[in-house]
């Protein structure tokens, strides 16, 4: 299949450090492919790797079978916004555009249109040091889409952006994945990628976690019912209710409680003439299945011994 991403058992390693741990998994065009992970799981590594900008230290990453440092003029192939602070602050975006077309032999054309595209042709003639985080995302997305390229990376790209931003650069993507591209963009917020992504691929300490389409992320979160729970004595609940087998969790006095239907709590606490304010299903969240399936790596990510 055309302009598909493939890591195969992908790994690198930086000293002690394990930052891509034998990961493989698929891209695929036409389609927005949510790339996700806490803080410090290896997306930027990831995302790098698929550059060429490092060098894994066992597996491989290839775009359309090919090692993206083997194929000439990439800029047209795969277009990437890594770390939007990183150009020259001295430059105007119109120049640092120009300079960048030229290298990668991409006419000049595309500079006023990929301006044009991210709102920032009024602001062309600036220079970039003057310019806000969200008009360097939107020059990073710029320079991204410069040469027209059937594969897109984008490193955190909501970033810096204002609510009318975020919209925006959510059609973007929708509408570079209706085009037949490969948008891959990386996020350390479900919420973030639940009304962008079509498809998950889930990382934790460099390791995958899960590769599947949104929907079924979604349907798997969303079957785990838990019962908020307000009581006066919220402690003595908490004892009558993990004694039955539920797990309980009390922040500030609210419980959460999953392994028991709402019934048999209230049956429960009846039998011991706990009163209860409320008691309420609920049905989880993906950002709380997010944080779930991470929760192991986000702790072992704060040990210096990773
Ligand atoms: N050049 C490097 N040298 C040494 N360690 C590195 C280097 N780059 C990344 N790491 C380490 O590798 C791990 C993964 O980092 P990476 O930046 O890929 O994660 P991330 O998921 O992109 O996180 P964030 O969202 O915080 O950028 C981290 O522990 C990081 O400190």
């Amino acid at each position: 299949m055309w302009h598909m991403i493939e890591a195969n058992e992908l790994t690198k390693r930086y000293g002690k450090t394990l930052a891509v741990d034998r990961l493989s998994f698929t891209v695929r065009p036409g389609r927005v492919t949510g790339f996700l992970g806490p803080n410090g799981s290896g997306k930027s590594t990831t995302l790098r790797l698929i550059l060429g900008l490092h060098t894994p230290t066992a597996g491989a990453v290839t775009v359309d079978g090919i090692r993206f440092r083997d194929r000439p003029r990439g800029l047209r192939h795969v277009g990437a916004l890594l770390d939007a602070g990183d150009v020259h602050g001295g430059r105007t975006a119109g120049a640092h555009l120009t300079a960048l077309a030229r290298g990668n032999r991409i006419p000049k054309s595309r500079v006023d249109e990929v301006l044009a595209e991210v709102g920032l042709t009024d602001a062309a003639r600036r220079r970039i040091g003057g310019y806000s985080l969200g008009m360097k995302q939107r020059l990073g997305i710029a320079t991204a889409l410069l040469g027209d390229p059937p594969v897109l990376l984008f490193d955190e790209p909501l970033n810096g952006l204002d609510p009318e931003g975020v919209k925006w650069v959510r059609g973007l993507f929708r509408r570079l994945a209706r085009e037949g591209r490969t948008v891959f963009v990386s996020s350390h917020l479900m919420s973030e990628m639940e009304h962008t992504a079509d498809e998950l691929v889930v990382i934790g300490r460099g390791e995958l976690i899960a590769a599947e389409s949104l929907k079924d992320f979604a349907g798997r979160a969303t079957t785990r019912l838990s019962v908020a729970v307000r009581t006066p004595d919220p402690a003595a609940l908490t004892t009558l209710l993990t004694a039955a087998g539920a797990a309980v969790r009390d922040e500030d006095g609210l419980l959460t409680v999953t392994g028991l239907a709402a019934e048999r709590i209230s049956e429960l606490a009846m039998g011991r003439q706990l009163p209860i304010h409320e008691l309420t299903t609920r049905t989880g969240s993906l950002e709380e299945a997010f944080m779930e399936l991470t929760a192991g790596s986000v702790e072992y990510a704060t040990e210096e011994t990773r």
